[in-house]
């Protein structure tokens, strides 16, 4: 069963990731020395900049030096683009390290998605060399429209949805700009030990709806929830949650 975490506006949702996140660390580090986690873009970076860096407590907790960070989505820019996942971490959280905590982090190889289109396929491959057979967690966030990683809903991109083997892809035509990026597939989030999503606010109410109520599992989100349910969890927030009748899944 897909577990909901629920938090009032006065409880701290950000707390409670950051503690789930240390306890998948501490369980990562005893097994296998290091913590091999994947994120997402959007929201998730100030969700992860209030866990880490602004709440002391949780951040002195972090072995950062043992962490191993990529991407479950990347936009097919250069890194320091607005559009760049990469960036916008770098932004929330890596900057604000100290010389002394240096996670490794695994960005696309940026020079060359600078040579353009003729080498997205070579990108895409080169970051599949690169990531771990199992993430000992992967943080996801969840779009208006069900999506997930970049793997979007509809018939256009059911190549990504369906595909069994790669572990990583190129998702061409992106119903949200920029239209090129690279997306881990279904595989790579059935490995994870741990998956997790996080939903805040108001504007999540209609789709948080049709995953958890209507389960319509053609929704890439809700897919996953069905998939790899005993995995997965849900940091959500009352307002996200406002229209949600069950949150069993
Ligand atoms: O590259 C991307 O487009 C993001 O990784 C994307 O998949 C994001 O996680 C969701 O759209 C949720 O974003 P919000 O949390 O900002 O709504």
């Amino acid at each position: 069963m897909v577990t909901v975490h629920k938090y009032t506006a006065e409880e701290s949702l950000a707390h409670n990731l950051g503690q789930f996140i240390l306890e998948s660390q501490d369980k990562a580090l005893k097994n296998h020395q290091k913590f091999n986690l994947a994120i997402s873009g959007g929201s998730l970076n100030n969700v992860l900049h209030k866990a880490f860096i602004e709440d002391k407590v949780l951040a002195s907790k972090v072995d950062w030096n043992s962490w191993a960070i990529y991407f479950v989505d990347e936009r097919l820019v250069p890194l320091d683009d607005p559009d760049s996942n990469f960036g916008a971490f770098k932004k929330a959280v890596l900057d604000h390290l100290p010389a002394n905590k240096a996670p490794k982090v695994y960005p696309i190889d940026e020079e060359l998605v600078k040579k353009g289109v003729d080498s997205f396929a070579q990108v895409t491959m080169d970051y599949e060399k690169i990531i771990p057979k199992n993430f000992d967690l992967v943080l996801l966030g969840c779009g208006p429209d069900g999506h997930t990683c970049s793997l979007f809903p509809g018939p256009t991109h059911n190549y990504l949805l369906d595909e069994k083997h790669r572990r990583v892809m190129w998702c061409r035509d992106s119903p949200k700009p920029p239209s090129d990026r690279i997306t881990v597939t279904l595989p790579v989030l059935g490995d994870a030990e741990s998956i997790c999503f996080v939903a805040e606010g108001a504007s999540k109410q209609p789709i948080m709806h049709e995953i958890f109520d209507l389960k319509n599992t053609k929704l890439p989100s809700a897919l996953v929830n069905h998939l790899y349910d005993a995995k997965v969890h849900w940091f959500v927030n009352d307002e996200a949650f406002t229209k949600v009748e069950t949150t069993s899944f």
